[in-house]
């Protein structure tokens, strides 16, 4: 009979063995196999079941969703659990369990702290949408907001890409400084006054608010460029201009986690070009010319 073994494993321990590169791999298989199986739903050959996330409201002040998967392949049986408190003071606004279950026989196997996966695997996910729809090598990024997933989408993308400038904007401008300061290494930041100052002439924007409304327009936005939409999670919540979201050719990392608790996508009745793991497996075509927006939500697959 199999002994039950409750693992804990820590965000220390995550942290020093999660890197970028083994992230953005995973991520990358995981939304391509996430597709696949869409594709081949109703057939034998789906091979990834993973509802749209179940939600529910803490009053006004935050949500907890629940994020299960089972990828048959892997042999993986998870579930994420997520709060999101966004007026939290001093304390992170994001925090997270997973726990592994053993796929032939439900055991329970780990308790994983889901912090850093979540800050890391979100940051690998807009990595995976840009190698394929930036239009060429990615000089000049802008990230709009100075939270948790600014610094974890500064460090994932200055680990793939060689970019010549990233330039920091927030709402509360002394943040966009202190995220410039904060490290010698981080020469090539700029803080901007405007969010305008910093999207014009950027390659590739990362819009990591916690706002309700847009706070990119369109027409600041470079023809090609291309844009990952990262917060903004819930159907009454927007972070870009609608009329990019009508403009651009829109991918997403679900269709079906779009339609139901996307605002950029709901509110401006943007239409939905292509999932990105269907970029991945070349069933839709990355068209890196155009002016893209990738509208992430947070597909959960790790590294096996
Ligand atoms: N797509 C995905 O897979 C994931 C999305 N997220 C979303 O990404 C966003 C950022 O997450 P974190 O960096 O962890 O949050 P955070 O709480 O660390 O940072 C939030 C940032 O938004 C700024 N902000 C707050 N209110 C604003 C407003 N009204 N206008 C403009 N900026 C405002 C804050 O100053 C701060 O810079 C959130 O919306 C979060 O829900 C987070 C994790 C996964
Ligand atoms: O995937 C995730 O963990 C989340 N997506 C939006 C808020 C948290």
């Amino acid at each position: 009979m199999e002994q039950k073994s409750l693992e804990f494993i820590s965000a220390e321990k995550i942290g020093s063995v999660l890197t970028y590169k083994l992230l953005v791999d995973a991520v990358e298989r995981g939304l391509g196999l996430f597709s696949q199986s869409k594709a081949g739903q109703g057939a034998a050959t789906s091979t990834v079941d993973q509802p749209v996330r179940t939600v529910v409201n803490v009053s006004s002040k935050g949500f907890l969703g629940c994020m299960p998967v089972y990828v048959e392949a892997d042999e993986l049986l998870v579930t994420k659990l997520v709060t999101f408190f966004p007026k939290n003071k001093n304390i992170p606004s994001h925090h997270a369990v997973i726990v592994v279950f053993h796929a032939n026989t439900g055991v329970p196997r780990a308790l994983l702290d889901g912090e850093i996966i979540t800050t890391r695997r979100t940051a690998a996910a807009s990595v995976v949408a840009t190698k394929y729809l930036a239009n060429g090598n990615p000089k000049i990024l802008a990230i709009l907001g100075c939270g948790v997933q600014a610094e974890s989408h500064y460090e994932a993308f200055s680990e793939t890409f060689h970019l010549e400038q990233v330039r920091i904007w927030n709402h509360t401008p002394e943040r966009a400084k202190e995220f410039v300061k904060k490290s010698e290494h981080r020469h090539n930041c700029v803080a901007c006054d405007s969010a305008e100052e910093a999207v014009k002439e950027a390659d590739v924007v990362v819009t990591v608010t916690s706002s309700s409304t847009p706070v990119v327009k369109a027409q600041w936005i470079k023809p090609g460029a291309h844009l990952n939409g990262v917060g903004a999670c819930r159907p009454d919540m927007a972070e870009i201009d609608p009329a990019l979201m009508k403009s651009a050719v829109v991918y997403v990392d679900s269709r079906e986690g779009a339609l139901k608790e996307s605002g950029d996508i709901l509110l401006s009745k943007a239409e939905i070009y292509a999932e990105i793991g269907e970029v991945v497996n070349g069933t839709k075509t990355a068209l890196r010319d155009k002016t893209t927006v990738f509208k992430s939500l947070g597909e959960m697959f790790l590294p096996q």
